[in-house]
């Protein structure tokens, strides 16, 4: 017997709690979509409005995390095109353009199946999305996901990006419909700070998505984990408590997914013949911290300064929460950023806005009697975790490296 037929046998998963773990992956496409009924009608009556001859220029879809704003959109919309010869569809990610150029080169290589290159700018880009969409159907929705992503790059204007794709020369000439349709976490015109001639040109239709809800997660859930573990690996009791914390802490189908993954892992590896609440318990700090680093690792750079200096160390060396934005200041102002980077009481205010409305800071008046009123800052997960993510972001500010070198 040669060492791997050992290590095969050592590793084999012949006491596995699962038979198809594959049916929590959250990229797998479910059979059927529950829990969004209401979201369903709102976008097939947008959608049935061609029978009117209309759709609107712009469709928000927002709402938090996993709350089904993808798969709903597109099943919704892919189904609709295969009804109707005059409607196209087309989804884009921008999760990773960078630039106002790249995200606009994304949706031309969806349609086109090829990219420009830089030296014909974004006019050559937009030319080449007009001229595609000459040829396509009477309608034409385009789906733009993650387009909050982009948002804070140096490079991108989205007011540019947006009037454009609106109200672009090339696309009014040429009378093309186009329904962009954009997914986000937030409202858009907030998030974005749209200037009103952008808004002007967008439509105030918006579908919300909120975060699911005890019933709604275990609707999803149910046939998934019937599907993914052996029969009775999941005794009732325990599915209902991962659905109810899932619900409480998230609201998220994505990590409720994860989170009955890893439980079942953790059975397994534990010998265990089905999974425990202990289990569920001991990976639900665990799906929180994966996902909030994922998060911690997407935020422009300005913005983890502002967590780190959120996160500071006082003297003895712990770190110190809450804390005030002037304290804030003082901690990152000595940074070896170029002068016209460096940020001011008035950007780190503007950033810790952003940080709440992404979910990871929290703040709140304190009274401090004849000091007056002080705004107090605090992330709402465990602060150790930004110096988890920090990696990355080193090269971006010295106080950045010092941390990471403490
Ligand atoms: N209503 C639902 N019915 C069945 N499965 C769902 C539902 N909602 C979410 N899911 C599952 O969760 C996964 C994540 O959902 P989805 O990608 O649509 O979320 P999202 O709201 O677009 O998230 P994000 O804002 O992070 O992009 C889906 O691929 C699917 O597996």
């Amino acid at each position: 017997m040669s060492k791997y037929d050992d290590l095969f046998a050592d590793t084999a998963p012949d006491e596995s709690l699962f038979v198809d773990k594959g049916a929590l992956d959250p990229l797998a496409e479910p059979p059927e979509i529950v829990a969004r009924d209401d979201q369903e009608r709102e976008l097939a009556t947008v959608l049935n409005g061609v029978h009117d001859g209309y759709l609107p220029p712009t469709v928000s879809i927002y709402g938090p995390p996993g709350t089904g704003k993808t798969l709903t959109t597109r099943r919704l919309c892919r189904e609709f095109a295969t009804r109707h010869d005059t409607v196209a569809v087309e989804y884009v990610n921008l999760k990773e353009c960078r630039t106002l150029f790249s995200a606009a080169n994304e949706i031309l290589f969806e349609l086109t199946g090829e990219k420009k290159g830089a030296y014909e700018g974004l006019d050559g880009v937009f030319a080449g999305i007009w001229d595609a969409l000459a040829a396509y159907p009477e309608w034409t929705v385009v789906l733009l996901d993650e387009v909050d992503h982009v948002r804070h790059d140096t490079n991108y204007d989205p007011n540019e990006f947006f009037y454009r794709l609106l109200r672009g020369e090339g696309k009014l000439a040429r009378d093309i419909s186009l329904s962009v349709w954009l997914l986000s976490n937030e409202l858009l015109e907030v998030d974005l700070r749209l200037d009103s001639r952008v808004e002007s040109a967008m439509s105030d239709e918006a579908v919300f998505f909120p975060p699911y809800g005890v019933a709604e997660l275990g609707a999803i859930l149910d046939p998934r984990i019937d599907r993914a573990f052996r029969d009775g690996a999941v005794p009732d009791a325990v599915c209902e408590y991962g659905v109810q914390e899932a619900a409480r802490r998230w609201g998220d189908a994505r990590k409720a997914l994860t989170l009955f993954r890893q439980a079942g892992e953790t059975a397994t590896e534990r010998g265990l013949d089905r999974l425990t609440i202990e289990c569920v318990d001991t990976n639900l700090e665990q799906t929180e911290r994966e996902a909030t680093i994922a998060k911690l690792l997407a935020l422009p750079a300005n913005h983890f300064v502002v967590l780190a200096g959120i996160t500071g160390r006082d003297q003895g060396g712990t770190i110190k929460q809450p804390v005030t934005t002037a304290e804030v200041h003082t901690v990152i102002q000595d940074d070896a950023f170029p002068t016209e980077l460096r940020l001011g009481e008035r950007a780190i205010r503007q950033l810790v806005t952003d940080l709440e409305t992404m979910g990871l800071v929290e703040t709140w008046i304190e009274s401090r009697g004849a000091d007056g009123r002080v705004k107090q800052l605090e992330t709402t997960f465990d602060p150790q975790w930004v110096r988890e993510a920090i990696e990355p972001y080193v090269a971006e500010s010295a106080y950045l490296a010092a941390l990471a070198d403490g």
